[in-house]
């Protein structure tokens, strides 16, 4: 099973935070195979700490079939793979982890399902009482989000960065940012300690392509000096 770590180790300390990673997200929507090249390609661009396929309104199956041809791809790179939503076809798959929404069942539920070293991540939209619930319940990370606005699921959540700044001097749980976030607006999400940033569009859209997309990150990604 492939970690989603930000690297803390057994000495965790904020003080000594590893860099922010990059956390890709899939479409909603994907066509096999030219997505396993498109995956390929992502994954070629750059350090990616870990994938999550998010397809919406498809069936059982065809999470099953997309998953079976994009999770060997995340394992030859050791990119950690998660399963959006579904905890359930998580286990079936032998992901490394789940991401689950507020209405995308308990931790705990999960948890049995996928055992002690999966990664589960909880949406906690803008809210610092979600955060909590969620590591009080289990998860291996929270997600904050949107942290601008994104026509890839618009959102009525806004935090801004002091929320993650916030919750890394409260926790040492991971926190992920998510929504519109681009090379050019990160800045300040990873100065206030983003763990990983999570993106869909500005890899996938990327006009040259999702290599190019995964490598545009790399500068504004940080060294981890607080
Ligand atoms: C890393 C990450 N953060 C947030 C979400 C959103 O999850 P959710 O609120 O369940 O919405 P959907 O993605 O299911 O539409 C996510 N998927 N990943
Ligand atoms: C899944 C999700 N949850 C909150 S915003 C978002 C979409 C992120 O996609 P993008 O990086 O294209 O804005
Ligand atoms: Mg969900």
């Amino acid at each position: 099973m492939i970690p989603l770590d930000p690297g803390f180790g057994d000495r965790f300390d904020r003080q000594f935070r590893p860099a922010c990673q990059l956390y890709v997200v899939s479409p909603p929507a994907i066509v096999l195979p030219d997505f396993v090249e498109a995956l390929k390609a992502a994954l070629g661009g750059g350090p990616v700490a870990a994938f999550q396929l998010r397809l919406k309104d498809v069936s059982d199956d065809e999470v099953l079939r997309a998953a079976e041809a994009l999770l060997p791809i995340c394992n030859d790179h050791e990119v950690a793979f998660l399963l959006n939503d579904r905890a359930d076809l998580a286990a079936k798959i032998g992901a490394d982890g789940v991401h689950l929404g507020q209405s995308d069942g308990a931790i705990a539920e999960a948890r049995a399902l996928l055992g002690r070293d999966a990664q589960i991540g909880r949406t906690c939209h803008d809210s610092r009482h979600l955060a909590m619930e969620a590591g009080e319940e289990g998860a291996d990370y929270v997600a904050f989000g949107a942290f601008y606005e994104t026509t890839t699921k618009p959102s009525q959540y806004r935090p801004g960065p002091e929320i993650l700044s916030w919750w890394t001097v409260l926790s040492q749980l991971p926190c992920v940012a998510i929504g519109g976030i681009t090379p050019d607006n990160a800045a300040p999400i990873v100065a206030a300690g983003a763990d990983f940033i999570a993106v869909v569009n500005a890899v996938w859209k990327h006009p040259n392509g999702p290599a190019s997309g995964v490598a545009s990150f790399a500068s504004v990604l940080g060294d981890g000096t607080a």
